[in-house]
């Protein structure tokens, strides 16, 4: 393990928002340019698993946890293949990176792939402002990218909102590939990639389900061409108004009545399928301390979140919808938002939050359970 010390460099870096505020630091990471929306993340730990959420495509994400690097990169827990933040920003990192895991620091695996950060900013005062005005583009600019304060926000204000992007096909698989029950294989599930992280699938397997994981632009028939007991549609990027695909081949899977499950894209492209709308969030829900209630037990669960946007559906009664009532089957216990939906007629249901939760609590792992028990009832 090396113990870099490029967390206290001296390169300066600006980070400009659209609405003209700005703030100077340092560099962190790579030097050089880029853009994305700004938003923050209020995870404490599980850094690496932020970083590498292809959900985060496109977007600058904020660390509110002031200490970030402590215990530098791992082999093991990336979600994914690489980083998928444009943009990283923390107050004080590491200097000296320290686990037994470790193979290198933060700083140089972000400067590795080209991921462009800045550190030494007040990330209170930063999160604080997207929390009253809202998420927004946002630009870093560090070392020779640096320029007068107006060039560089009007060059803010010229890359492309979130809102609209269409981003799924960005990030996924291109060719279906197969994660392997561990030990007896009870299932075959066909899992649409959104923009999966690694830990879903793996939450499957462990429960003897074979994840035949097929690229977001897969058709109804390239579903049932590998005869699934159940259908599962991920996480991922941009805005759900834009995944009409998606919709249309989840709705040949309720069509069909098979299991069906969705995680937060996922829970977005059910909701458009029942025919409700999707709204973005003023400025989202990321971390991994998120109260959540079950409203089919009543139970509390401390959840892993990361959404801009949110279905919108009324909470205080069954809707009729084409496949059948459904109903809103857990809400966000700080604001009231939408995480989850299920139908009463079909064996359907979707959640807005992580229930694979890497890093963060394992309170919703009982959500890959109940798909379980959806096979397992259409088998009987
Ligand atoms: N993690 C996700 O799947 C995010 C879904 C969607 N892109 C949102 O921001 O709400």
């Amino acid at each position: 393990m090396t113990t870099s010390t490029r967390g206290a460099s001296k390169v300066p870096a600006v980070l400009v928002l659209e609405d003209g505020r700005i703030f100077r630091g340092r560099a962190y990471g790579a030097v050089g340019e880029t853009f994305g929306e700004a938003v923050f993340s209020t995870g404490m730990t599980g850094y690496q698993e932020t970083l590498t959420d292809p959900s985060y495509h496109r977007q600058v994400v904020v660390m509110t946890a002031p200490h970030v690097g402590n215990t530098g990169v791992n082999d093991e827990d990336p979600e994914s293949k690489k980083i998928w933040v444009s943009g990283y920003v923390v107050r004080d990192p590491a200097r000296v990176p320290s686990n037994w895991r470790a193979k290198r620091s933060l700083d140089e695996e972000l400067a590795a792939q080209g991921v462009v950060g800045i550190s030494g900013i007040d990330t209170r005062a930063l999160t604080r402002h997207l929390r009253e005005r809202g998420a927004m583009r946002v630009g870093i600019f560090s070392g020779e990218a640096i320029a007068d304060d107006a060039q560089l926000l009007a060059r803010v204000q010229e890359a492309p909102q979130m809102k609209g992007a269409n981003l799924s096909t960005e990030v996924a698989t291109t060719e279906t590939y197969v994660v392997p029950a561990i030990g007896e294989k009870r299932f075959t599930v066909a899992a649409v990639d959104l923009g999966i992280k690694g830990m879903t699938p793996h939450r499957m397997a462990e429960r003897g389900i074979e994840v035949h994981v097929l690229p977001a632009t897969a058709t109804a028939e390239d579903v049932y061409a590998i005869n699934p007991d159940g259908v599962f549609f991920s996480n991922g990027p941009g805005d759900p108004a834009t995944a009409d695909h998606p919709v249309s081949v989840m709705q040949a899977v309720l069509e069909r009545g098979t299991p069906l499950f969705g995680i937060c894209f996922g829970n977005q492209i059910l909701g458009r399928a029942l025919g409700f709308g999707t709204y973005k969030l003023k400025y989202g829900h990321r971390g991994i301390n998120q109260p959540v209630q079950d409203r089919t037990t009543g139970k509390v669960e401390v959840t892993a979140h990361n959404h801009g946007f949110a279905v919108d559906a009324p909470l205080d009664k069954v809707s009729d919808t084409p496949y059948g009532r459904a109903e809103v089957s857990h809400v966000c216990l700080n604001d009231n938002v939408v995480e989850g939906l299920q139908l009463l007629d079909r064996p359907a249901f979707s959640v807005q939050y992580h229930p694979e939760a890497a890093a963060g609590p394992h309170d919703a792992a009982y959500l890959f359970d109940r798909f379980v028990s959806l096979m397992e009832g259409q088998r009987a």
